[in-house]
């Protein structure tokens, strides 16, 4: 039987009048095509469109920090020693034998991408992280604040996340690291959290966020880097209140933040702090750090920001099933969702001002998929959504998660789906914060000129190419939401194809469905 896969791990180049590699960068030529539609009376009309671009990506990779917010948490304990493993090839033992350490889960480290078929017609795959320059994530400097004063190797410790004999190893290693005093407002989390706070910030405000951009520059400095990306993986925040005059415009913003105005959360100091220092934000959680003020500010600046919520277990496999299912014509009629976990941040998702927080972000992410079929939906008219959390320390990281979805099939039948999925909270997350960090940079060296223009420019501030690793997507004012998971990662593929001059993957295979295989 002949093999129809293929998997070249190389070096990767595009062949093509419209690619240009130089020493500095990859030039490409690309067309978009796209269509219009118009409906013209009752008549939906569709319109092909091309747009001609000029996209250019920096190939020199930089040397990059990654600052995490809660870097004493779970997460952040989990993805700094599990770097720290992998720069050392560290194996461990488990009862069930050797593990060497990997990034699985990650998408830019462990998947891979169709680019095309070989001259048998097999197709051929390569490593995602091959077809642009990318960071390898082992040459990551790591840094970061988190109100416990806790050393890096006991809070991993405490964390229970990793196994004993790779624990072990890494100890000493991470026990050195310290995370920075940072900026905590107790409203803004769990009152149980309070405990923890033993390594916060004093001063006004606005002399806590002068500190955030000193460490952040003071670590650009110490460590030689060329650039920094701020992470949030800190515990989840309350919502905001939006406040007209304190949080709406960017001006506003740092003129509360000036007057110290109690609205003002830690997060978003953070997002001010890496935005006026040139450095991208990501938010791993879902409170809306991004107030308009933030939002206002990274455009003013043009400062990448990304967020909301990292989209690890339970609802990647809802944004997986229900889009299954609506796309196969099936009417979802109810979702339950429950979990419960026994990690701190459940601990601190007790609190129902912070549960709310995540019960929006995991409640929203079908409405994409309902709006996008209204055979089976009227306008306006949603299936059952429900989200519960429950605190249970027994379980610890280790996250059980219990969904039933109902859906009304052919003939007025109906389908239940039941699912049991036990996520490794620390050990879905950490390979997602990775691919945050490494795709903002790469997106960071990415910049597009439209046909007749005399300049580049760079992706809107908002990052939404990134939502394939996000709950509750932040999009660009007024642009759609897109939640469906396989939709995101061909958005992005489909950019990085373009990036070299590449169609987007359209998955035809026209050349295997003739009568007799076309030589391309
Ligand atoms: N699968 C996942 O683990 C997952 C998925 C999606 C989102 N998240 C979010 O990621 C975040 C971290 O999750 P975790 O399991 O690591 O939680 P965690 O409680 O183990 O870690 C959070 C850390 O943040 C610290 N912290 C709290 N407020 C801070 C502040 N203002 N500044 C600096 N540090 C602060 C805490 O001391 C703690 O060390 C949570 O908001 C969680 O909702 C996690
Ligand atoms: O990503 P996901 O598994 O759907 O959602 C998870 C929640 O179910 C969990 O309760 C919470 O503690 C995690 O932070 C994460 O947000």
């Amino acid at each position: 039987m002949t093999s129809t896969e293929s998997f070249f791990d190389g070096p990767f180049e595009v062949e093509s009048d419209k690619v240009n590699y130089t020493d500095e960068a990859i030039f490409a030529t690309y067309s978009y095509q796209t269509t219009m539609v118009e409906n013209r009376n009752g008549k939906t009309v569709v319109m092909p469109q091309t747009q001609n671009f000029e996209f250019k990506t920096d190939r020199q990779v930089p040397r990059v920090g990654a600052m995490f917010v809660g870097w004493g948490g779970n997460n952040g304990t989990t993805v700094t020693a599990s770097i720290i493993a992998n720069r050392h090839g560290i194996v461990w033992n488990k009862k069930e034998g050797e593990v060497r350490s990997n990034y699985f889960g990650s998408l830019t480290q462990s998947s891979t991408i169709r680019i095309g078929n070989n001259e048998c017609g097999d197709n051929v795959y390569i490593p995602f992280k091959n077809l642009l320059p990318m960071v390898n994530p082992n040459d990551l400097v790591i840094g970061g604040w988190d109100i416990c004063s806790t050393p890096l190797g006991d809070a991993m410790k405490n964390a229970k996340v990793l196994d004993y004999d790779l624990q072990r190893q890494v100890y000493d290693e991470m026990q050195k690291l310290r995370p920075l005093p940072s900026v905590y407002f107790p409203d803004f989390i769990a009152a149980n959290q309070a405990g923890r706070a033993t390594n916060v910030l004093k001063g006004s405000k606005q002399e806590q966020l002068d500190q955030i951009r000193k460490d952040i520059r003071d670590f650009k400095s110490a460590n030689n880097l060329d650039k920094v990306i701020v992470l949030w993986t800190a515990n989840t925040e309350r919502f905001a209140e939006i406040q007209t005059g304190v949080n709406d415009t960017a001006e506003n913003l740092l003129a509360a933040v000036q007057r110290g105005e109690s609205e003002i959360s830690p997060s978003t100091v953070f997002a001010i702090a890496s935005i006026l220092e040139g450095a991208s934000y990501i938010n791993g959680s879902p409170q809306n750090t991004f107030v308009p003020g933030v939002l206002e500010l990274a455009e003013e600046k043009q400062v990448f920001i990304g967020g909301d919520d990292f989209k690890s277990g339970q609802t990647k496999v809802k944004s997986v099933l229900v889009d299954f299912l609506i796309s196969a014509g099936i009417k979802v009629k109810s979702i339950v969702s429950y979990n419960h976990l026994g990690n701190n941040d459940g601990r601190n998702l007790s609190q129902p001002e912070m549960f709310r927080s995540k019960e929006i972000s995991k409640s929203n992410v079908v409405d994409d998929m309902v709006a996008s079929n209204n055979i089976l939906y009227e306008p306006g008219e949603h299936p059952d959504h429900v989200v519960v959390i429950k605190y249970v320390p027994n379980v610890g990281d280790s996250k059980r998660a219990m969904d039933e979805y109902v859906s009304e099939i052919f003939m007025g039948g109906t389908n239940t789906i039941v699912m049991h999925n036990t996520c490794e909270d620390s050990l879905l997350a950490a390979p997602i914060i990775i691919d945050l960090v490494l795709l903002c940079e790469l997106f960071e060296r990415v910049q597009l000129k439209r046909e007749g223009a005399k300049e580049y420019e760079r992706f809107h501030p908002v990052l939404s190419v990134l939502s394939f690793l996000l709950k509750a997507p932040l999009v660009p004012p007024g642009t759609p939401v897109v939640n469906a998971l396989f939709t995101q990662r061909q958005c992005m593929v489909n950019i990085m194809r373009a990036c070299l001059g590449l169609a987007p993957e359209n998955n035809m295979l026209l050349e295997h469905k003739l009568n007799r295989n076309c030589s391309m």
